[in-house]
């Protein structure tokens, strides 16, 4: 198998984090005790725990944050990606209605930004049309429509936010974000010698979990169910995220060769610290995505 960070960083979070398994249903917290959280173990391809869940805490808000959510590993895992995106939100939107919920629950999908794919314009907005790049991307389209049609069909407050990238010291090690930062606080310790990365010149807007799942909260908070893109407006490469750790540990990186034989070298010592390895790059990407308007008053 593959030893590298991405599959095997997923198939170690599965047991434990946010992949399709639903770790928490987050009921009002006025109908538990003390406002305590309870955790109901689950599982995205299992309709009948799903129903039982939510008939037992019967919630006000459902947020779906489960997912296979690695876009390189939903080429690698497509039709488990598949099982739990796309028809696991379905199951999801039907335990609902089976426990005769479908006024009562607000639901949230976390819909996504990937689902601009091969973007279509500039910036990017609700009425976007989206073009899928991924087994992931395609299975949020999916989930995004089911979403859309269980609103006009039922009646149901049910909202898909597009969140573009959102990051903190709680994400995945095999996100780019958190690889970066921890392999150069490893650099730093002298615990690691180099980075392997993909592609160093993809763009992202990266923003805050925690103002994103803010937004999360705000979107159930309106009056009638909608869908809403977040971003922070503001693209940056890879390659830039590198440079800016970087000199968080006082090194400043200067890149060197090109394509594949690229490398970033600390500027004072000559020391490699970044290559690139293709087993990082995906079939597809997605090509620009330069963002965004906040859109409450559409
Ligand atoms: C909105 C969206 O946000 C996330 O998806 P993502 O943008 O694919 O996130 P990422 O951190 O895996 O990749 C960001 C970029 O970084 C490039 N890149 C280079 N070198 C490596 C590398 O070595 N590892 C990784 N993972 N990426 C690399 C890679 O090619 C890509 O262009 C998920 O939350 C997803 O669920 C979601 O919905």
């Amino acid at each position: 198998m593959d030893k590298g960070y991405d599959v095997h960083g997923v198939i170690r979070r599965s047991s434990t984090f946010n992949t399709g398994r639903i770790q928490h249903l987050y009921s009002n917290p006025t109908t538990h005790q003390g406002g305590k959280m309870k955790l109901h173990y689950g599982d995205m391809t299992d309709s009948s725990c799903l129903v039982k869940i939510i008939n037992k805490v019967r919630p006000s808000e459902i947020y779906n944050l489960a997912a296979q959510s690695h876009v390189k590993v939903s080429f690698d895992l497509s039709e488990y990606t598949a099982e739990v995106d796309a028809v696991g939100t379905l199951r999801l939107l039907d335990a609902i209605r089976t426990c005769g919920l479908e006024k009562e629950v607000k639901f949230y999908q976390a819909s996504t930004s990937e689902l601009y794919g091969k973007v279509h314009e500039t910036p990017q907005k609700e009425t976007t049309p989206f073009y899928p790049r991924s087994p992931y991307a395609c299975a949020k389209l999916y989930a995004y429509w089911t979403v859309v049609n269980y609103r006009e069909a039922y009646g149901m407050f049910s909202c898909n936010g597009i969140l573009f990238n959102h990051e903190s010291p709680r994400r995945g090690e095999n996100f780019v974000t958190r690889k970066i930062t921890r392999s150069v606080a490893k650099i730093s310790l002298g615990l690691l010698d180099h980075i392997e990365l993909g592609n160093l010149d993809s763009k992202r807007d990266w923003g805050h979990a925690k103002d994103y799942v803010e937004a999360m909260w705000m979107m159930l908070q309106q009056k009638t169910p909608d869908d809403f893109v977040i971003a922070t407006g503001e693209t940056h490469s890879v390659r830039e995220f590198v440079e800016e750790a970087f000199r968080y540990i006082g090194v400043e990186i200067e890149w060197r060769g090109e394509g594949i034989m690229e490398q970033g070298v600390d500027k004072s010592s000559g020391e490699m610290r970044v290559c690139v390895n293709s087993k990082y790059f995906r079939p597809t990407e997605v090509v620009s995505r330069i963002i965004i308007t906040f859109n409450f008053n559409r």
